[in-house]
């Protein structure tokens, strides 16, 4: 598979104040996309995600940093390129769909003037030409009327088209990567459907790549090709999504899986794991995991490395295998 993205062992920290050690919010990711699949990031709130999408955006607010670690996207060097170039790759090659729109949209602006602002960023053109392109944008995301809602406010929309007008900027110059971050999750569940599944099919079209950040595991398995899971800071598994979702190998993905409702478990208790995410400056020595974890034992007092399984990857000594021991039995 050739990288599109390319993360290794990504570190990154928020400083705690002079002299003292930055605290590890992200630490040891590594990811790959290629181009046109999604990769679906999913973990407990606090895990991590949204700081390692900020990362590769290099959007870090301060005093968050990249302590460590690679970011290659099409063969530009993220960690160490230029801020001048950094600017001319974010919206036109790699965009960003954030939870709330406001992040994305001005309130005093039309959305005309934004999008027409957003268009002529990255590509010499008449105003009259990136207005009628911002129109055809808005119809793309189902916008109706597209042409008298250019001269809307944020205000004048719905949560929902405010949602798709966001979309429908981060998709103006078909980017190779869109980073979205729980772009649905404030939406209700009959919109979430519908924007789903337009996002779906113009970036499908557009072979874009996407990373698809989320503790939906729902809308992972109806969207993505792979899936990262992340605890703590850390990845404790990846893998194809057929196989994780129904396969899980570290004990917190089969807890995850556990706990989402589902037609065939009705009338069945959900199983929550116990106990909540430690704080991530009070983190138990080893697996992070360990101190909810009914597979612990001893040995989980070091923290494991990123086990390598065909096309997975696990972090665990007592992987939940099914037909397999455990490394330790
Ligand atoms: N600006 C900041 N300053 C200090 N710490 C931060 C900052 N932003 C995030 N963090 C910390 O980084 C850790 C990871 O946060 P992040 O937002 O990436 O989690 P997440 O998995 O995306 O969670 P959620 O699903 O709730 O968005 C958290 O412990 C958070 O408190």
């Amino acid at each position: 598979m050739t990288a599109l993205l390319k993360v290794s062992n990504l570190v990154t920290e928020f400083g705690t104040g002079k002299g003292q050690p930055g605290l590890r919010v992200v630490n040891d990711v590594s990811l790959t996309v290629a181009r046109g699949k999604v990769l679906g990031l999913v973990g407990e709130s606090g895990s991590g995600k949204s700081v390692t999408g900020f990362s590769i955006m290099r959007l870090l607010e301060k005093p968050g940093r990249i302590a460590g670690g690679q970011i290659v996207f099409d063969g530009t060097d993220i960690v160490n390129c230029s801020d001048e170039e950094m600017r001319q790759l974010r919206g036109k090659r790699i965009a960003m769909v954030f939870q709330d729109p406001t992040m994305t949209l001005n309130p005093v602006l039309t959305i005309g003037t934004q999008m027409v602002e957003a268009v002529q960023a990255h590509e010499k053109m008449s105003r009259h030409a990136a207005r009628q392109r911002s129109r055809d944008a808005l119809g793309l995301v189902g916008i109706p009327s597209p042409e008298e809602r250019l001269s809307a406010y944020p205000h004048q929309f719905s949560g929902g088209m405010r949602q798709r007008v966001a979309i429908a900027i981060a998709l103006l110059h078909k980017p190779d990567l869109i980073i979205a971050d729980e772009p649905t999750t404030a939406l209700d569940v009959t919109i979430q459907s519908q924007i789903i599944s337009e996002f779906q099919k113009l970036t499908e079209e557009a072979n874009t790549a996407v990373i698809w950040i989320t503790h939906d595991l729902a809308i992972v398995s109806r969207l993505a090709d792979d899936v990262a899971v992340m605890y703590a800071g850390r990845l404790v598994e990846t893998g194809p999504v057929a196989k994780v979702l129904t396969d899980p190998y570290h004990p917190y993905t089969a807890g995850l899986i556990a706990s989402v409702p589902s037609q065939n478990k009705r009338g069945e208790a959900l199983r929550q794991i116990r106990g909540m995410t430690p704080a991530i400056n009070r983190l138990p020595q080893g697996c992070s995991f360990r101190t909810r974890c009914d597979r612990a034992t001893n040995a989980c007092r070091v923290m494991p490395g990123l086990m390598p399984a065909d096309d997975r990857s696990f972090r665990c000594i007592h992987p939940v295998m099914r037909g397999l021991h455990d490394a330790c039995d």
